[in-house]
């Protein structure tokens, strides 16, 4: 082995220790040898393909200052991946990499530090020191199906985008109910913001993380450092924020943050399971705060848009399910978004481990495992779907106001099933139904009985038409 590699690469791991914690350390750096040195290039020799790519995933920028620490700014580092047991292809299998260091013209972005171990240290690095925000790069607006549920939110996040700090939706606040996409719309505001042209400091953390520092802090007598940290911020991402509830100490320090970063026109983005109103046990000077800016909510996707999120999850996975399949997924799982993606991954699952293709009795299937009680679970949206497939009319046209008698009467079977089937009430039947009031659903549910006494063929077909409900399959 060439000593003045191993040398070089010692003195890079002295770096990189203090940037990620001991068991990543032992993990993904302790296997690593030193291969050579040639100028400032230095090759280093990883166990596979697979560590490789973790590496670049993962440790990019902490490879990154190290390199460059270590090397200067023109140091380079290029892998060799070993092919095959004990035998090293000594070929470097990638160049040119990590580009941020082999090109020092290049402009570096300052982003934040997730260093496990000190994670307020900013000290050891300079102002061009490439770091991490705790960000997935997954979650992106593109990847980000738009719908009516979350029209607004995906709109105000991404003028946040565009000019953090600078338009009045600062703070900005996104709630929902578990699974529908706070998070991924959040991390996707932060990520347009650094990759975007300015050099921004953007930080992503949970409440519970939050809470969590500044809990150590207290303990090793270290809040300076964590509210010196904070406060450096450009943009903050604070998820999950009814986490704060009850926790006064760590509220009174979240208020001086906020107001800190607000008065500097940093910008301020939050996330909660419920409106601010409900937000019990958070402070009322923390609460009218976050009316200062755009408070947007999040909704279940309505079937379109389960629809789309499917395609794109699929499409993503490199994966083609038929429109059948892809239909009654979105039709059974109407309670939130990660659900649907349950259900997506299991789908896959089965279909390759028992090597079959992905079929509608293989949906049905897994869906009989996976939900209970599915035969109760209709929803008003598939009622109207399948009623007005039936009768050859549009959806919409179950909801307008017009009374065209082929209409009227779909309309009012529609709404005879969705009293039967589900468990809204008639007033919330009505709504769905073009913002109709009780008494048009009880008269429909009146008007298909009368008729179903009189008109055998009606009948019928309505006893035909319950066996999918019943059933709920199609
Ligand atoms: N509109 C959407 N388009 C594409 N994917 C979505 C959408 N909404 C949610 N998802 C996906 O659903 C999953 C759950 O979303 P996410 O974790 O952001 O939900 P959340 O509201 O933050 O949940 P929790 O309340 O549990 O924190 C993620 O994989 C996300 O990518």
């Amino acid at each position: 082995m060439n000593s003045e590699a191993t040398a070089i690469w010692t003195e890079c791991l002295r770096v990189i220790e203090k940037h990620v914690n001991e068991q990543s350390f032992s993990t993904w750096f302790k296997p690593i040898s030193p291969a050579r040195i040639e100028g400032s290039v230095l090759t280093i020799q990883v166990p596979s393909q697979f560590f490789y790519e973790w590496l670049e995933d993962n440790y990019v920028d902490v490879l990154k200052l190290a390199i460059k620490t270590v090397l200067g700014a023109n140091g380079r580092l290029e892998y060799a991946v070993v092919v095959d047991k004990g035998n090293s292809q000594n070929q470097p299998y990638m160049v040119s990499y990590p580009q941020g260091v082999s090109s020092p013209a290049g402009k570096k972005k300052k982003e934040v530090l997730a260093a496990a171990n000190s994670p307020f240290d900013l000290s050891s690095l300079d102002e061009e020191t490439t770091l991490q925000s705790n960000l997935s790069s997954n979650y992106t607006f593109s990847s980000f199906i738009e719908g009516d549920c979350n029209r607004l939110a995906r709109s105000a996040g991404f003028a946040v985008a565009n000019k953090p700090g600078i338009t009045s939706f600062n703070p900005l606040m996104v709630y929902g109910g578990v699974g529908l996409g706070k998070t991924h719309l959040v991390q996707a505001i932060g990520n347009e913001i650094k990759n975007g042209p300015e050099d921004k400091f953007v930080l992503y953390v949970s409440s519970e993380k939050f809470v969590n520092q500044f809990m150590d802090g207290i303990k090793d007598g270290n809040i300076k450092s964590f509210t010196n940290f904070y406060m450096q911020v450009d943009v903050l991402i604070i998820d999950d924020i009814q986490f704060l509830a009850g926790k006064g100490r760590t509220q009174e320090m979240f208020f001086h943050i906020f107001n800190h970063l607000h008065q500097n026109k940093k910008q301020i983005i939050m996330t909660s399971d419920c409106a601010p109103k409900d937000l019990m046990g958070l402070e009322e000077r923390l609460l009218s705060r976050f009316k200062w800016g755009l408070t947007a909510d999040l909704q279940m996707p309505d079937f379109e848009t389960r629809i789309a999120i499917i395609r794109k999850k699929m499409q993503s996975e490199g994966i083609t399910i038929p429109n059948n399949v892809i239909e009654y997924l979105a039709y059974t799982v109407d309670t939130n978004v990660r659900e649907l993606e349950g259900v997506m991954i299991s789908l896959i699952a089965h279909a390759s481990l028992n090597r079959v293709e992905i079929s509608l009795d293989l949906a049905k299937t897994i869906m009989k495992n996976i939900v209970k009680d599915i035969e109760t679970e209709v929803s008003i949206e598939y009622i109207q779907k399948s009623c007005s497939d039936y009768y050859g009319i549009k959806v919409e046209e179950l909801k307008a106001k017009t009374r065209k008698k082929e209409i009227v009467i779909a309309r009012q079977v529609a709404m005879y099933f969705s009293k039967e089937f589900t468990n809204h009430s008639l007033k919330s039947i009505g709504y769905h139904f073009g913002g109709r009031d009780h008494s048009t659903v009880i008269h429909a549910v009146q008007s298909v009985n009368d008729l179903m006494e009189t008109d055998t063929n009606f009948r019928n077909a309505i006893q035909e038409q319950k066996k999918q409900f019943k059933i709920r399959s199609y």
